[in-house]
């Protein structure tokens, strides 16, 4: 691409002015990049009285390793054009895309600040009473609308070419499926884990279940993906959850969005056993996450069968009892991406906060080999699910 260049504070608030859509012309602009994630630039432009946006840039490279590791700017196009498809159907709970330069690899993006980042308020033991409720709406309605039961054949082929997302699809094929299950340099771990590790890295059954959901991570292009949505990619509030980040987007399993949650709620039910010491202070914080993952997969299911018996256009797929059928599937699958989830944010490249957070070190190790242990077990029990309600007991049995 050859007008692309990296901005900083000024260039992104010069090319902000330029554009001159969204503030009043003698406003008084500061700019401030203050991105965190592992890929991108963020920068926050306000003005004088408190109006702001947000301008997100794709690196020509993964920001949390550098230069060595190139990646496709194509990934800002991609981002911003699952927002807008998820918009379309899920308007409430998708950031709203105000601007893109595919060219400068730039998405200007409503300002969500005023409400908060999912995963920091987790760690803080903050509830939002919404939280299951809302991911469901947004993972059933925007993955319905871009399923076959709803698109033509030849408009679903149209977008899944649109959509093909080959660079960031293989990180997430060798995060998820492939380091944590061998000897590899990007793993990270402590040395205590080692027994764990090779517990898992040597399981024939684990790694048979493995392949089958990477697998299906290669060849279910089911329907438009958000592609990450980890707690760090959802910003909360108490009335209301909006999405963002999905430069993972593709034509994917469901499951594997639903079990990326489910996942990261339970990597936080872990972390909490080595964040909150008074006992009844951590048991109230861990029935609040399973109760939104329960919450999550009742109002999936739901969500998706009322959608389906009302408007599956395609004439095969409304046969008696097939969307119940492909829902079921669905939740199954999701547990192993769950699991796959715990695994690779445990001893994988990208951890999460939420335990490393954790100082006390064997505290820290303690819930490490928790979580190790709830993922290969959720990988091997997943199949087992006929339905929702064992699903959840699944989880509750594995984890108390
Ligand atoms: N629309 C937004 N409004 C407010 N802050 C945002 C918005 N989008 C991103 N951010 C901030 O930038 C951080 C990194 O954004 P993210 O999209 O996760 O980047 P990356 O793609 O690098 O992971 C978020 O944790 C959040 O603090
Ligand atoms: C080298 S990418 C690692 C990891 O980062 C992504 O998350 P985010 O950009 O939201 O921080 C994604 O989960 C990738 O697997």
């Amino acid at each position: 691409m050859a007008d692309y260049i990296t901005f900083d504070n000024a260039q992104a608030l010069s090319y902000i002015e330029q554009l001159g859509e969204f503030f009043e012309p003698n406003a008084q602009l500061t700019c401030n990049e203050f991105g965190d994630g592992n890929l991108n630039l963020v920068f926050r432009i306000a003005d004088q009285n408190g109006n702001s946006i947000i301008l997100k840039q794709a690196l020509p490279y993964a920001r949390c390793v550098g230069e060595s590791w190139p990646l496709t700017l194509d990934r800002a196009r991609i981002e911003a054009s699952v927002l807008k498809k998820h918009g379309l159907v899920c308007e409430q709970h998708t950031a709203k895309v105000l601007h893109t330069n595919d060219d400068l690899a730039i998405t200007v993006l409503e300002d969500l600040g005023h409400m908060a980042i999912l995963r920091s308020e987790l760690n803080l033991a903050k509830t939002y009473p919404k939280l299951g409720a809302d991911v469901a709406t947004y993972l059933a309605t925007s993955s319905f609308y871009y399923s076959d039961f709803y698109l033509k054949p030849a408009e679903k082929k149209a977008l899944v070419q649109e959509f093909t997302n080959p660079e960031l699809c293989s990180i997430t094929e060798d995060l998820f499926f492939d380091d944590p299950y061998r000897a590899c340099e990007r793993n990270n771990y402590a040395p205590e884990l080692e027994a764990d590790v090779l517990r898992l890295q040597q399981s024939p059954q684990l790694l048979r279940q493995v392949a089958q959901l990477k697998h299906l991570f290669f060849s279910a292009p089911q329907s438009l993906l958000h592609g990450d949505v980890h707690t760090g990619s959802i910003f909360a509030d108490q009335s209301d959850t909006k999405l963002i980040d999905p430069e993972f987007g593709f034509f994917g399993p469901i499951g594997f969005d639903l079990g990326s949650f489910i996942g990261n709620l339970l990597l936080n039910y872990c972390a909490q056993n080595g964040r909150i010491k008074e006992t009844p202070k951590r048991r109230q914080m861990q029935s609040y996450l399973l109760t939104q993952i329960q919450q999550c997969l009742n109002d999936f299911e739901n969500i998706w069968l009322a959608l389906a018996a009302q408007h599956t256009r395609d004439l095969s797929l409304q046969a008696p009892g097939y969307a119940q059928h492909f829902v079921e599937q669905i939740i199954k699958d999701a547990l192993g991406y769950a699991g796959t989830e715990l695994i690779r944010r445990t001893i994988g490249l990208a951890h999460v906060v939420d335990i490393d957070g954790i100082e006390d070190d064997s505290a820290r190790l303690q819930v490490q080999k928790q979580a190790l242990l709830l993922g290969e077990q959720l990988i091997l029990h997943a199949e087992e699910c006929e339905n929702k309600e064992s699903a959840y007991q699944l989880i509750v049995s594995l984890i108390q």
